[in-house]
């Protein structure tokens, strides 16, 4: 089980790129290994539940600048529950993911957002819902408009996906640190890390640039 702190963090040398910590969040089995499997190492295969969290990493090349997103997978059932929350302490980014055949991982996600809420102000992480397994499209009990009516109304990016399929992963991944990388630079700090940073500052929501 990955350490709730998150692994050790040696200070590391001027132009790295910066580091983001995202989180998956949602019910049991609607996909967030499958996503992350997908999305780090284009695999899908037959994955055990995953008991406390899971750890990848992924560096993205935007063009401009690269980015290292931990990405955090967490454990979706119940039991599990309490201990997530501390897994999404220091998160810049959350994908919320539900299935789109099952209401209840719908009505979960929401009320992860409200967890969420409660541990952040909102404007300060990069959200987004996720609608998962996509390829089921006969067995879908949330439509497309209720999930993005729901987004709008929170504000939260929305996509739908299939890790099967590997549809729109890479995407929603991509989005996400296209995001995180924007309000970096509007917050006027560097995309990679220099001279500007102080290892002494990581308040909550915000991304630590080579303190790892
Ligand atoms: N058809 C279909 N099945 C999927 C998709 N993504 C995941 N699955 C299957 O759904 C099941 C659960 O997937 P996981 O990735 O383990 O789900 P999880 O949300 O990480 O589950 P927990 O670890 O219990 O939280 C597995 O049998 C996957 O193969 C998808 O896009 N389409």
């Amino acid at each position: 089980m990955a350490q709730a702190g998150g692994p050790p963090r040696p200070g590391a040398a001027p132009g790295q790129p910066c580091v983001f910590k995202l989180v998956l969040l949602g019910s049991g089995s609607v996909g967030k290994s499958s996503l992350a499997l997908r999305y780090v190492k284009n695999d899908f295969k037959s994955i055990l539940p995953t008991v406390g969290c899971a750890f990848f990493t992924k560096v993205v090349d935007l063009g401009s600048a690269s980015l290292k997103l931990e990405i955090w997978d967490t454990a979706g059932q119940e039991k599990y529950h309490s201990v997530c929350h501390l897994y999404f302490r220091g998160a810049n980014a959350a994908l919320l993911v539900y299935d789109v055949t099952r209401k209840d991982s719908f009505l979960k996600a929401q009320q992860w957002l409200k967890d969420l809420e409660e541990e952040f102000r909102l404007g300060d992480v990069v959200l987004m819902l996720v609608g998962n397994k996509l390829d089921l499209g006969e067995e879908r009990k949330v439509t497309f408009e209720d999930g993005r009516e729901f987004a709008e109304s929170k504000r939260l990016l929305f996509m739908e996906t299939s890790a099967k399929l590997n549809h729109q992963v890479t995407e929603a991944f991509s989005a996400i640190a296209q995001e995180l990388s924007q309000r970096r630079e509007e917050e006027g700090q560097p995309q990679q890390g220099g001279a500007q940073l102080d290892l002494n500052q990581r308040p909550s929501g915000q991304a630590r640039c080579c303190a790892r």
